[in-house]
């Protein structure tokens, strides 16, 4: 077993970086079906540049490299105990590496461990089996998309869709229930895995391993593969789209398991996944551990076409409609009431990261520098230091409605004139863009590769104590594209694709199953 933790580092390295075939296919199949020019269409280009400059770069696709979830099967008699050590050491060495970003928070003091290990990090679930190989599978599920999972226990009354019962067209109601709820914010378009059955743990557990499926098989219990099919045509009809700007494609993907459970108890748990989805799998030699084969399709068989993404971009720039305005940091009043919902804006100058922790902070403190006319990026970014200091390895924007609480405040407080972030903020946001001045800026989640680019130094950073992810962190940028989906005079598209998207949701009301 003498390569064992060096097989365990390669699938670290291959999952966080290179995008599986079966789901680059799915992502591929969206790109034919959204019309380039749109606001779905331009984010699937630059999703599909990303995933080919992560393969490229070796490093991570999304700078949320998720919670490390392992699924081992050993022959018996296996060393269960060894391994898990070397999975540990493996994961440790990939975060050094900047394969993987420190995730490991402790929840009571929010001290970040900085190696990925703690209580509960990484998930290693040992299973043995009668055959001689081991098989170990990965998955890396991000913070956001798991802020999305949603359980609901029958029957019960859902916004929209009315009564869902224990039977199979209750459970349909639920599924087409969750991927309304998750909206843009969980980097749509997702995958989504459902778990019916089982405890409230087993029957998250079994939605997870949904998520382990291929793409492209089909169900064995027939009412389920027509489930699966019946949600994943329908679920695109709720018009949210990439990112939830609208769009044809809202769901690349639907897996539905099933279980026993309790006579009292009936649960449906959905495990909501971004386009993101980060799960390989190897097949090892139990004497020495050496990779035998892979058990997902290699990405690097099925390259993503990113000469589309720059006729996508010219088709956008080609469309007189869309405005494209480029803004020097420090931002003035006027210049972000001048701008609107749909314009493009292009930031050069010097951009802040901050998420939770610095918002919650600046409540009730002073801000480390100046903020006046700033500009405010939602980012947990994954960083290196060598011997010229600190780079920026991945830095996609974070889901920005947690900050909903502290965001109208801040900017009000110390002059910030936008905010770039994902997923949109609500009306506390809406109303300060309106009263202050100021813009919301939407950037493609998990495009962490392509927003990197744009970052060409690093000139400070404050609050290290808050850990890397959740630093503030002062970048100097150059060409950083978004945007504008909220705008300084109440328009807010998130409003509106909710709002359009609710009034879809209705034509599932009626029994489909029974
Ligand atoms: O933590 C992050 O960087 C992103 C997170 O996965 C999110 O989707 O909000
Ligand atoms: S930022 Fe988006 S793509 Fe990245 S982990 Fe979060 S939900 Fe997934």
């Amino acid at each position: 077993m003498q390569h064992f933790e060096q097989s365990v580092y390669n699938l670290i390295v291959e999952t966080s970086t290179n995008l599986p075939g079966d789901v680059r296919k799915a992502i591929q199949a969206a790109q034919e079906a959204e019309d380039r020019a749109t606001r779905a269409g331009l984010s699937l280009s630059t999703i599909a540049t990303n995933i080919e400059m992560a393969e490229c770069n070796v490093s991570p696709i999304c700078q949320d490299t998720g919670m490390p979830t392992f699924v081992v099967h050993t022959p018996v008699g296996a060393n269960q105990i060894v391994m898990k050590q070397q999975i540990r050491s493996a994961i440790a060495r990939a975060t050094k590496d900047g394969k993987l970003r420190t995730n490991s928070v402790d929840s009571l003091t929010g001290a970040n461990t900085g190696d990925n290990l703690g209580p509960g990090t990484p998930v290693i679930h040992f299973e043995q089996w009668e055959k001689d190989d081991i098989d170990v599978r990965l998955i890396l599920k991000g913070g956001g998309c798991e802020n999305k999972n949603v359980q609901y226990s029958l029957p019960t009354e859902l916004e929209g869709l009315g009564k869902a019962g224990r039977d199979l067209d209750g459970i349909r109601k639920c599924i087409m229930h969750a991927v309304y709820q998750a909206q843009g914010q969980g980097c749509s378009a997702g995958f989504i895995g459902v778990g019916i059955g089982g405890d409230r743990t087993t029957g998250y557990e079994l939605a997870k391993q949904q998520l382990f499926r291929r793409v492209d098989d089909t169900n064995d219990i027939p009412e389920l593969a027509q489930l699966e099919d019946y949600v994943l045509e329908n679920a695109n009809k709720l018009g949210i789209g990439t990112m939830g700007f609208g769009g044809n494609v809202t769901l690349l993907g639907c897996k539905v398991g099933v279980m026993n459970r309790l006579p009292a108890s009936f649960f449906v748990s959905v495990a909501y996944n971004c386009w993101a989805y980060r799960r390989q799998g190897m097949l090892l030699d139990a004497a020495t551990g050496e990779i035998k084969s892979w058990i997902y399709p290699s990405g690097t068989d099925t390259p993503m076409k990113s000469a589309a993404a720059d006729a996508a971009a010219e088709a956008v720039s080609a469309n007189a409609e869309r405005r494209e305005v480029v803004l020097n940091t420090p931002i003035t009043e006027e210049q972000v009431r001048s701008l609107k919902v749909g314009d493009i804006v292009i930031i050069n100058g010097e951009m802040h990261t901050g998420r939770d922790a610095l918002h919650k902070y600046l409540m009730d403190h002073d801000a480390p520098i100046d903020l006046n006319g700033s500009v405010i990026y939602h980012c947990g970014p994954v960083m290196l230091k060598d011997e010229e200091g600190w780079h920026v390895k991945a830095a996609g924007p974070t889901t920005s409605a947690r900050e909903e609480p502290y965001q109208g405040h801040i900017i009000k407080k110390f002059g910030i004139r936008a905010v770039i972030g994902k997923g949109g903020m609500g009306p506390k946001t809406l109303a300060a863009l309106q009263e202050h001045g100021a813009v919301y800026l939407n950037a493609i989640g998990g495009a962490a590769q392509y927003y990197a680019e744009c970052f060409k130094n690093v000139n400070g950073v404050d609050f290290m104590e808050f850990g890397i992810p959740e630093a503030m962190w002062h970048l100097k940028t150059e060409g950083f594209a978004a945007i504008v989906t909220m705008d300084a005079h109440g328009n807010s598209l998130h409003a509106d694709v909710e709002q359009d998207s609710f009034a879809k949701l209705a034509q599932f009301k009626e029994p489909v199953f029974n």
